[in-house]
């Protein structure tokens, strides 16, 4: 799959974030559950060098929850707080600030022998699109968060919010570019809506979608679907039978015979997003 990205925007994004990570002692990255290593730019290891640093797997309402433990694993071996999310939630505040003081620890400990007791830990946001940042933030700050005001950081639109006595953070995220080192990394982004529909092509992303589903989460897609046809014919590709099922069962038929993939596909796509065929994550952990 093609993907075009603009060089200007990310510039742009990089600048600002970097400008921002100047201010904070600690980086709350957002990773989608369902591909946390697609799911990252690993610029960012080197942009938050020196900083505190906490991974949140978002959307792990949707993702298989046994391949999210094994990435909390991961990312708990590389040194990195990780945190199982879903932002849309307002109950995680108390696991958050926990996890801040298990990753602030050494700053805290820093600042406790110099005599200062209490300063609150700065925060900042930070992940690719779509990933759920604004949702995480707007859930943590809740309604009553106060905006501190007079600060660093105020001065370029950005704001304060006071989470906790211990946790203030900037209300604006920092938006980091995916990165598509190969095709694999970009199908996966594609699949969870990362990238921009426009850009991208359906049929491609369903197809995959089934395929990888056949062959890793065989009763879910076959519970949503139905079976995987076998084909009469060796030359018929199974996976193209099965979408024309699907369309038909869901009358995705143009002129009222010819099945209609791009509608198809829009719906298998959306099914997978929205968790409807089941809790599917599309990559784990390689045994070390
Ligand atoms: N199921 C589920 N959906 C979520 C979760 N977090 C966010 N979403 C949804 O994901 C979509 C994107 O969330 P946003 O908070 O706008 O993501 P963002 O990272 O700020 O997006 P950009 O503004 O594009 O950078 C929205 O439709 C959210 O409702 C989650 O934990 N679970």
């Amino acid at each position: 799959m093609q993907i075009q990205w603009y060089p200007g925007h990310m510039t742009k994004a990089r600048r600002a974030m970097q400008e921002d990570l100047k201010l904070v002692d600690l980086v709350m990255e957002l990773t989608d559950a369902r591909a946390p290593l697609a799911g990252r730019n690993p610029d960012i290891d080197k942009l938050a060098a020196g900083k505190a640093r906490m991974i949140f797997l978002n959307k792990a309402d949707l993702a298989d929850d046994q391949a999210t433990l094994a990435w909390m694993d991961y990312f708990r071996k590389k040194g990195i707080t990780p945190i199982r999310l879903d932002a849309r939630k307002t109950n995680f505040k108390k696991a958050v600030v926990d996890g801040v003081k298990i990753a602030c620890q050494e700053k805290i400990e820093r600042d406790r022998r110099k005599g200062i007791l209490n300063r609150p830990i700065r925060a900042m946001v930070v992940g690719i699109p779509n990933v759920g940042k604004s949702t995480f933030i707007n859930s943590l700050a809740g309604k009553t968060a106060a905006k501190t005001g007079n600060k660093p950081g105020v001065t370029r639109g950005n704001q304060w919010i006071k989470i906790d006595k211990q946790l203030e953070l900037l209300d604006t995220p920092g938006i980091l570019w995916p990165k598509f080192d190969d095709e694999a990394i970009g199908m996966k982004l594609a699949c969870v809506g990362s990238i921009s529909d426009e850009v991208l092509n359906m049929q491609e992303i369903a197809y995959h979608l089934l395929s990888y589903g056949k062959a890793n989460y065989n009763q879910l897609f076959e519970a949503r679907y139905g079976a995987v046809p076998q084909p009469d014919d060796e030359r018929d590709n199974e996976i193209v039978l099965w979408m024309e099922n699907i369309a038909r069962q869901r009358g995705c038929l143009k002129r009222g015979a010819e099945t209609d993939f791009d509608k198809v596909s829009a719906q298998i796509t959306d099914d997978f997003r929205s968790g409807r065929i089941g809790k599917v994550s599309l990559e784990v952990p390689k045994q070390a």
